[in-house]
């Protein structure tokens, strides 16, 4: 579903990416790694927002930064939210609806999933950081794409709405949608994931299957 060959991101002199090679497959993948090892990175080329440096990355078959069609078809939600401070929520959900040819209804459909009604009208600039996450995550969602990409969709929600995230994520698992989730709170996302990826370094330190990974895991980050 997700694979990289010899992927290599550079920002000046700092090597976020080095060289990486990985197969990630259909179903629900969770990575994992320490703070800086090129998680995000990795997420925002395969979501066609950076271009590699050297290497390439298919995604549904094709490079997200080169085939507009592809990158259609995934969903995004950076961390932080990168969301356009004097627009409401609405209009951020409909400008990436129209983008990805959804309606109004898908658009109502991924504010409800996230509990965002009740404040999409408002624009953004005044949001929580809780609010700006739940865009962020409806966004993601907006326009039935196939495969889905979250960058620590947990991050400044209060504890009902981690579990309420949690609760979709594993429903749009059952449905059959693809995930790539990158979390630091990642034990209840082995719990449910088909594949785990370790990224430190700018490399793939470890991939498989997550009672393969979680050993590796419970010592790197034992809390
Ligand atoms: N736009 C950028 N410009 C310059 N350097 C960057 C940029 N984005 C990331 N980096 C650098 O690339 C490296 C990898 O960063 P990245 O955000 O991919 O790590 P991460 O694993 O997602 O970390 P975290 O867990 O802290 O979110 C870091 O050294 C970071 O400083």
């Amino acid at each position: 579903m997700v694979r990289a060959e010899k992927l290599t991101k550079r920002f000046g002199s700092v090597l976020a990416l080095n060289s990486v090679e990985v197969e990630i497959p259909e179903g629900l993948t969770v990575i994992v790694g320490p703070n800086g090892g090129g998680k995000s990175t990795f997420l925002k080329i395969a979501a066609g927002a950076y271009r590699p440096t050297a290497g390439r990355v298919e995604v549904l078959g094709d490079d997200p930064w080169k085939n507009e069609q592809i990158k259609r078809r995934i969903g995004v939600s950076f961390d932080p939210p990168a969301l356009p401070p004097l627009r409401t929520g609405l209009e951020w959900l409909e400008y990436i609806s129209e983008a990805r040819g959804g309606d109004g209804e898908s658009v109502q459909k991924a504010a409800e999933m996230f509990e965002a009604r009740e404040f999409i009208a408002k624009k953004i600039r005044d949001y929580s950081a809780g609010m700006r996450k739940r865009l962020s995550l409806a966004q993601a969602f907006v326009g039935d794409p196939e495969v889905v990409f979250l960058d620590e969709p947990l991050a400044n929600l209060d504890l009902n709405g981690m579990r309420d995230v949690m609760e979709v994520i594993k429903e749009e698992h059952k449905n059959g949608l693809n995930l790539v989730v990158i979390s630091h709170i990642w034990r209840p996302f082995m719990e449910i994931a088909d594949y785990a990826v370790l990224i430190a370094a700018g490399k793939v330190q470890a991939a498989g299957s997550p009672e393969d990974v979680y050993p590796l895991l419970e010592k790197a980050f034992p809390l």
